[in-house]
């Protein structure tokens, strides 16, 4: 290749600057987990500096043909468009759900506790840069050592970061493996069996599950949500392609239109029923809520016989993939579809009266006595009155996969919930479900998981290179670090 005239040989800003400087004019409205909004121009400004350190830097490595990092620029903490990736719990639970999901469950394939713990790290900055805007790696997908892999795939190197959000969360048969078919135990690869959280339980068969075991489990999941499709699959590739060695995807599913609420200054989105969904969810806004239901609070790891200290703060994440019966529900009337959800398909609102946010009366009865919300309805059955007193937060998406050999929409709702535990917070709730709701005539779950996901990374933790953005480095923090002291 001849040097001189290769368009590579001038590495002129642009793409070496991450995708800083493609964020959008404005902030988007994302109203909690954010640090403070930085203007375009600011952002540009500071996305040149970046881009001048990393050419210097580039210049320095081409010379030499060794990959020198960056220099001198101003810190990067956020900007539009961008959740703080560090804090006391993991971003991407009580963040605004944002409208795309891509999510990926990993299988660890070294047995080598050092080399889950450099994944871990390598994980860790790779999402605080992708969060932030900025590519993979410092020097993007369009410079660095010419002879080498650029550090970044590019697909999302136009676009601005899209509320992107990278969460984490550990599965059981990372602590104690999988057990033969036997029964026979699993093994406990990393010397973590001491550290199994209560939670972390094996879930029972529920009366509608026909689980396929390639859509489930896993001993590491990483959602990445975002407003932009190729940005949250952008994040999953990098990712994926840093686990090389070390894990590899076992499944994943990409969900378009979320079906929940997170945050009061939310529209209630709709699900393939057509119905609005998440009304009724846990929202940011109710922090005694989310203390009571979704945080795993100090006192549960007195409960456990392990240490499970480290989960506190965290949460636990339960993965269900429900396909629906698309094509025998359109064929349903109104009357038996609102009697199946127990509200009203326009507006959402129970079928004992009122509008959208009403609380739901159960006692009131209509002609002949027949309470207005039926008893087999699926409102009456997922509400605390009928779960002593349980909520959870709800942050599942709606999936398309294709169509079946019959011609059958292979489609549904990806649920995904966050709760405090899953023994007292799922499975009661999903065992009645299971069982009495009307509407799982019309669904089939056909993937689960369940995964703990630890607390956030601290504030003001992480290394951060010469340039000023989060560098690797050989011990640093990372996600989840406390499982392992
Ligand atoms: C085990 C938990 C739940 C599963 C699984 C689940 C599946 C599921 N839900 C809908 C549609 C709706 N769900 C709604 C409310 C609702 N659902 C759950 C739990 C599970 N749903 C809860 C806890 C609640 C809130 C109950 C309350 O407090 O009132 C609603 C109503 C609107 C709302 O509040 O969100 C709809 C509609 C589908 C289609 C589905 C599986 C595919
Ligand atoms: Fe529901």
């Amino acid at each position: 290749m001849s040097a001189p005239t290769d368009p590579h040989d001038d590495p002129t800003p642009g793409l070496a600057a991450g995708r800083a400087a493609d964020a959008p004019d404005v902030a988007t409205s994302a109203p909690t987990g954010r640090g403070p909004a930085m203007s375009r121009r600011a952002l540009l400004g500071l996305g040149g500096g970046i881009a001048a350190g990393v050419a210097a830097g580039f210049g320095l490595a081409r010379a030499t043909g060794v990959a020198e990092p960056a220099t001198a620029a101003a810190p990067v903490s956020s900007g539009p468009g961008t959740y703080a990736f560090t804090g006391t719990h993991q971003a991407g639970i009580v963040t605004p759900a944002q409208d795309r999901l891509y999510l990926a469950a990993f299988d660890v394939t070294t047995t080598s506790r050092d080399e889950l713990v450099a994944l871990l790290r390598r994980w860790t900055t790779i999402a605080a840069r992708l969060t932030q805007g900025l590519s993979a790696g410092p020097y993007g997908p369009a410079s660095g050592p010419y002879d080498a892999p650029p550090d970044d795939t590019g697909e999302a190197a136009d676009v601005p970061p899209a509320g992107l959000t990278i969460t984490f969360g550990f599965g059981r048969s990372l602590f104690v493996g999988t057990p033969g078919p036997d029964g026979s135990p699993g093994t406990d690869r990393f010397g973590l069996a001491g550290k199994l959280p209560g939670g972390l339980v094996e879930l029972p068969h529920f009366a509608v599950d026909n689980l396929e075991p390639a859509r489930s489990d896993g001993d590491l999941v990483v959602q990445a949500c975002a407003d932009d499709p190729q940005v949250a699959v952008h994040a999953i590739r990098n990712l994926s392609r840093a686990a090389f060695g070390a894990a590899t995807i076992r499944w994943t599913q990409l969900g378009y239109g979320r079906t929940s609420s997170t945050s009061t200054s939310q529209r209630t989105p709709r699900n393939l029923f057509g119905f609005k969904d998440g009304t009724a969810n846990v929202k940011a806004e109710e922090t005694d809520a989310l203390d009571e239901h979704v945080w795993v609070p100090a006192g549960a790891a007195a409960q456990d016989t392990t240490d499970s200290t480290w989960l506190t703060g965290g949460s636990y994440l339960v993965a269900r993939r429900i396909r629906m019966r698309i094509e025998t529900w359109d064929r349903t009337s109104l009357r038996e579809q609102e009697g199946l959800v127990g509200r009203t398909k326009g507006e959402g609102a129970p079928l004992s009266g009122g509008q959208e946010h009403t609380e739901p009366d159960f006692a009131r009865t209509g002609r002949g006595g027949a309470p207005l919300i039926p008893v087999d309805s699926h409102v009456r059955l997922a509400h605390p009155d009928q779960n002593a007193g349980v909520r959870m937060l709800r942050r599942g998406y709606n999936f398309t996969d294709g169509n079946d050999s019959l011609g059958r929409l292979d489609a549904g709702l990806f649920f995904l919930a966050f709760v405090r535990d899953p023994r007292t917070h799922y499975i009661p709730m999903q065992t009645q479900l299971s069982s009495q709701d009307g509407l799982m005539e019309y669904l089939e779950h056909t993937g689960s998981g369940l995964f703990a996901v630890p607390p956030g990374v601290p504030d003001g933790s992480l290394p951060l290179g010469a340039d000023g953005t989060p560098a690797a480095t050989d011990d640093g923090p990372f996600v989840g670090e406390a499982l392992f002291a």
